[in-house]
């Protein structure tokens, strides 16, 4: 995942300021000593290279991150990149502070992602600060531990036994709790809003436990509700994104280690993330030892005899499978509230291929698949509104990029799909709009490079969820458009606010209104039983 959709406006001085409101006299004094102490080591060492410490840098770029000043301008750090990197030829930003090369080169995403895979792998920097939370799951190792998760997850999750046993969950998770959800909306008075966020969100883990670890999130037996652990969930996200956006990381790692701060904060969350990932490996062997287990969870459980490590597969692909899918989710249709001529096509699309049957029943992955329009709108909004909006990389040995950069050795060189979908020179002059026809050749979707639309990533590690994800939103996206009209309240998709996160995320969610198209009994969509 991307380390941090997060909006830091971490100048020294606020970064001081919120430790020193954190700490307790007597460990704010070794705190500080400690801090002291590093700053005059870093000064000295720096003095005697005769060149800056990374994180005091005076370039405009550096002092406009430093200062938070680009907050003037911009809503969110990522459209303030997406500008930094529309302005150089070369579509490539080096901050300095960060230690990060940004870039938005497509030759240069596809010499980082494939051609020289080898000297971008994700690195020690990136594993130390995702390793609390993550652990040692796909997403956070390279080397063996990542060819091993890579080969048994790819290998399940194409095989037609597990596609056809997903279609079936989708469906009737769609069928018995989120449509009866949207028509007990629709049916309450007018002012009610609903947080459609939200809503994706449960609808996503509700899935993604079903599928990987063969349980209904329901029938977990836990000491709180399950809301509490999925606030826990995002706290934990959160706050790993800010260490990665912190200047000096010197900073988390003393917080840590005084257990003060967000650094309290984080391992609490991580307390609360493990209780639900060993409930759920709990279950898992109290229903092996009954029989059954073709799940994903299953297979790793048949190779791994190590709790902890079985904890960092399972958090892995919770966030895999639900932030992604919510987040694309949330975002069309917080895009299709302000484009309804959108709605209609998909609607009209709908009902050219489901022409005999009854177009409220799930679509099976059959009829998804001839629906190119909707998968055109779903490509344009993860376009415009990439679930993962940027992923690091830490350069093995020194390098020269495509667009002749300079890259040293143990510099983070960051891909940003957000700022590449909304790049004039690789999407064209309409590139804010949101126009689905745009992938569309003689009616048939017509999909475009990874090295341009690096959503699902790209080369060696592409996404190995991405077959599934389409089948899952396309199938959301038509039960909830032939049945529903959602009208966002207060929220525009030309103004986005993301929250700080390991995935985009909205900040204050996405409040809608929900009306009925047709006259329908939620209920009755879910058989009894
Ligand atoms: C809209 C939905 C999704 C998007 C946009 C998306 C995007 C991505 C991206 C950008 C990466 C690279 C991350 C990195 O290297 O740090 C990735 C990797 C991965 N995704 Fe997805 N993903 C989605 C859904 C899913 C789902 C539903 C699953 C679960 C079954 C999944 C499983 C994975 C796994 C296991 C990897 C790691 C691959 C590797 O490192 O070899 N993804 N995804």
């Amino acid at each position: 995942m991307g380390a941090g959709a997060a909006d830091a406006s971490c100048t020294l001085h606020v970064a001081a300021h919120a430790l020193a409101s954190s700490l307790q006299p007597q460990v704010a004094a070794v705190f500080f000593a400690s801090a002291a102490f590093t700053l005059a080591l870093a000064v000295l060492l720096g003095s005697l290279r005769l060149r800056r410490p990374p994180w005091w840098c005076a370039c405009a770029v550096c002092e406009c991150y430093l200062s938070a000043s680009w907050a003037g301008e911009f809503d969110n750090l990522c459209d303030w990149y997406a500008h930094l990197l529309r302005a150089v030829p070369g579509r490539t930003v080096h901050v300095h502070v960060l230690g990060n090369v940004l870039t938005a080169n497509p030759p240069t995403v596809e010499h980082m992602l494939r051609a020289r895979f080898d000297n971008y792998p994700k690195g020690a920097p990136f594993s130390a600060i995702l390793a609390d939370f993550l652990g040692r799951g796909i997403f956070n190792v390279d080397g063996d531990a990542w060819l091993f998760q890579r080969k048994l997850a790819a290998a399940e999750l194409a095989s037609p036994a597990i596609r056809a046993f997903a279609a079936n969950v989708v469906a009737s998770e769609l069928r018995c709790r989120l449509i009866p959800l949207l028509h007990g909306s629709a049916s309450s008075s007018a002012s009610k809003l609903l947080d459609l966020q939200d809503v994706f969100r449960r609808f996503a883990f509700d899935c993604i436990c079903k599928i990987s670890f063969g349980l209904d999130p329901g029938c977990l037996e836990l000491s709180l509700p399950m809301s509490a652990f999925a606030d826990a969930f995002d706290a934990a996200s959160m706050l790993s994104a800010r260490r990665a956006a912190a200047p000096m990381h010197v900073l988390w790692k003393l917080k840590r280690l005084l257990n003060v701060g967000e650094e309290r904060e984080l391992r609490d969350a991580i307390g609360l993330v493990d209780a639900l990932a060993a409930e759920v490996i709990r279950q898992r062997r109290k229903l092996a030892s009954s029989g059954g287990g073709d799940d994903l969870l299953s297979r790793f459980m048949g190779s791994i005899n190590d709790d902890k490590y079985l904890r960092d597969i399972v958090v892995s692909f919770m966030l895999a499978g639900r932030d992604t899918v919510a987040s694309a989710l949330t975002a069309f249709f917080l895009l299709l509230s302000d484009h309804p001529r959108v709605a209609d096509a998909i609607r009209d699309e709908v009902s050219r291929v489901t022409k005999e049957d009854n177009p409220l029943t799930i679509a099976t992955p059959e009829k998804l698949k001839d629906m190119h329009y909707v998968h055109t709108a779903l490509y344009e909004c993860m376009r415009l509104f990439p679930p993962v909006q940027f992923d690091s990389k830490f350069a093995a040995g020194d390098d020269t990029l495509p667009d002749g950069t300079f890259v040293a050795r143990g510099t983070r060189v960051t891909y940003h799909a957000y700022a590449m979908g909304r790049m004039e020179s690789v999407w064209g002059s309409d590139c804010a709009e949101f126009r689905p026809e745009r992938w569309l050749r003689g009616g048939r979707f017509v999909p475009e490079s990874p090295y341009r639309y690096p959503v699902f990533q790209g080369g060696v590690r592409v996404c190995i969820g991405k077959e599934l994800a389409i089948m899952e939103m396309k199938a959301a996206i038509v039960a909830v458009v032939q049945r529903f009209d959602i009208e966002a309240v207060g929220r525009s998709s030309r103004r986005p606010k993301f929250a700080p996160g390991l995935t985009a995320t909205f900040a204050g969610g996405l409040p809608v209104r929900v009306r009925r198209r047709r006259e329908h009994v939620g209920g009755q969509e879910c058989p009894p039983g």
